[in-house]
Parts: structure tokens; sequence; C-alpha cells
């Protein structure tokens, strides 16, 4: 049997360009949520790490569509303390969907990075408001800085804030990202005025607030993955139109959903299908918490573009 071959991060990184990779997502979410049945996807599967507070996910997903079968393996620790080592890894195992051989192991921490912000842009794309000239960023760490590179890259907003909870990670953000942003020493000096907000923290507790959201303005809610994590408030969490990749996942997973009690107005797929509206004139979330498929197209994008190159 051939073996699979290996893909470092730094290959992942070098051939998974947001140009390619955003359409084939958009197109994913459309047929996750088409109803037709179109992409196999189970809600991950999570077991706990109880004594280093960390979290193993599994996310197996199929489309016929795109011919590809894969699975990712993430796993994600909740840290008091900064730490060198990044609190997810991941690794996808991409499969011949014919007869399931092996075909690759590939880096799936920046598949992970990026196909997570190039969802929430496809997301600002459908819901912002028409004005949308304040990108607030809450969080500073590895999510945040592939947030800022494709928000930047894909819309015009004359401003971009960062708030982050250590004053060395703001620091380092501010150093690593190519532009410029206004570091905030508070959550609220960073949301008031904002269009579009990205939520991006390892917070277990609400740190954006309905009192400081502008109305109208589009919130991505990226981080609290578990079931008794939160990020928004109740109130916010009522008030604005609830928008989320699956409806199943956030039932399972989302501490936001399934605490606030807030309704869900749509899959962010049935928007791009056109069968739900966009209200991008009302405050909006779209709550994400990350789907196999997003894993297994990028991964396919990434095993096409490596095996070009042979
Ligand atoms: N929806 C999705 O598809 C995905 C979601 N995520 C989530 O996105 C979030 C960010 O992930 P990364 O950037 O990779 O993590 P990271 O560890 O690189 O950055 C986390 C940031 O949150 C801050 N933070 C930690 N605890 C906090 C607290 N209690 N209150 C406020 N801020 C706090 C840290 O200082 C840091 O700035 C996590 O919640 C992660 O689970 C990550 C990958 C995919
Ligand atoms: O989709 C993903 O990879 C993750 N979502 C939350 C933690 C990791």
């Amino acid at each position: 049997m051939a073996m699979p071959v290996l893909i470092s991060a730094e290959t992942v990184e070098k051939l998974l360009q947001y140009g390619e990779l955003v359409p084939r997502l958009e197109v994913a979410l459309g047929k996750f949520s088409s109803g037709k049945g179109e992409i196999v996807q189970p809600v991950r599967s999570v077991l706990a790490i109880e004594k280093y507070n960390g979290y193993l996910g599994v996310m197996p997903a199929y489309s016929a569509h795109d011919d590809v079968l894969a699975t990712k393996i993430v796993a994600f620790y909740q840290r008091d303390q900064p730490s060198s080592i990044p609190a997810h890894q991941a690794s996808v195992l991409l499969f011949d969907p014919e007869h399931g051989t092996l075909k690759a192991v590939m880096d799936g921490t920046v598949i992970t990075e990026k196909r997570t912000a190039a969802v929430s842009a496809i997301a600002t794309k459908f819901l912002k408001p028409v004005q949308a000239d304040v990108l607030c960023i809450l969080g500073s760490g590895v999510q945040a800085v592939s947030h800022y590179e494709i928000f930047t890259e894909m819309f015009s907003f004359k401003e971009v804030r960062v708030w982050g909870r250590t004053k060395e990670n703001v620091d380092r953000f501010a150093q690593t990202v190519r532009g410029p942003v206004r570091v905030c020493s508070s959550v609220k000096e960073a949301v008031l005025g904002a269009d579009v907000i990205v939520t991006v923290t390892m917070a277990t507790e609400p740190v954006l607030f309905a009192e400081w959201v502008k109305p109208g303005a589009h919130i991505n809610a990226v981080g609290a993955c578990r079931p008794d994590w939160r990020e928004l408030d109740d109130t916010l969490m009522k008030s604005a139109v609830l928008y989320v990749d699956t409806r199943e996942g956030a039932m399972k997973e989302s501490g936001d959903v399934i605490l606030s009690g807030a309704e869900i107005f749509a899959e962010l797929g049935e928007v791009v299908n056109g069968d739900k509206p966009a209200l991008h004139e009302k405050t909006t979330v779209f709550k994400s918490l990350g789907m196999g498929i997003q894993d297994a197209v990028a991964a396919k994008l990434v095993f096409d573009s490596w095996n070009a190159q042979q």
C-alpha cells in the first residue's frame, strides 16, 4: 500500500490562498444547507481532557460534489496564562472517497486559521451594514490575525480596532499584522460605533454586551465553542437576528445559543442559497463553531495544488 503524503504547516500556508478558498467554502455552505443531503457531516464528537483543561474534537465530512472525504482532528486548550504552544493544534486526514485509501496527512492548524476567517468573511459579505467603516476585533491571538488578514483584503474598512486581554498579546498582534490597527484598552472602547465586530477570544463568560453594540452592526461570534462557554450576553443574543453555520452544532455546542435561549433565524448556507434573507439592516450575529466540510474543502485544495507541483 502506498504511504500517505505528509504536508507540513509551511506548505499548507503557501498553497492555501483565500482567493481560491472563499468561493469553494461558499459553495460548500450552500450545499450543506440545501436540504438535499449533499454533504454528510455529523456533529463534531468532542472528548474532554480534564486534567489539562483541553478537548479533542473529531470532524469527519464527505462531499460527493467536491469528491472529498476527510477528517480533521483538533485539540484545543483553555489556558489562564499565555503560552508559546498554540491553543489549537489540528491534523487533517484526506482519503480517496472511492476506496477509503489514506492519501494525505496534513497540518490542520493553518487550515483551521484560514477557513474559519474565510467563513466569517463570507458571513460578513452577506450580513454587514451597507456602510461599514469600522472593524473591531476582540481577542488578539491566532484567529484575530487571520481575521485581520482576510477582512482587510476583502473589505475597505477605514479603521480597524483590536482589544486583547493581555498587553503582550495585543502588542504581538499589532506587530504581526501588515497594516494599521488601533489598540483599545477596553472592550467598550473597541466596540462603540463599530460596524463589524469579530469575537475571537477564549472567554468562558460574556465579554461583548448589547449596550455597546451599534444598532445594525454585524457580529461574527467565533469563540465559545463549548455548551457552557459564553462570549456574548443574553440581551445581545436575543435581540440580534441569529445566523449559525449549522443548526445541529449550535444547539449542541454553543453556550451563547443554548444558555441564552436565542432563536436561530437561519444557517449561513440558507442565505448563500437565497432561501433565507440576509437582514443586513438589522443587528446580526453569525455564530460560528466550525464544520468538518470546511476543513475537507480546504484540504482538497491544498492536496490538489501540492499534486500539481509534483
Ligand atoms: N468557529 C470556529 O470555526 C473556530 C473557533 N475557534 C475559537 O476561536 C477562539 C480564538 O482561537 P485562537 O485565536 O486560536 O486562540 P488564541 O489562544 O490564539 O487566542 C485567544 C485570545 O483570547 C484571549 N483570551 C483568553 N481567555 C480570555 C478570557 N477569559 N477573556 C477574554 N479574552 C481571553 C487570549 O488572550 C487571546 O487573545 C477560541 O475560542 C477558539 O476555540 C478556533 C478555531 C475555529
Ligand atoms: O472548527 C474547529 O476546528 C474548532 N472550533 C472550535 C475549536 C476548534
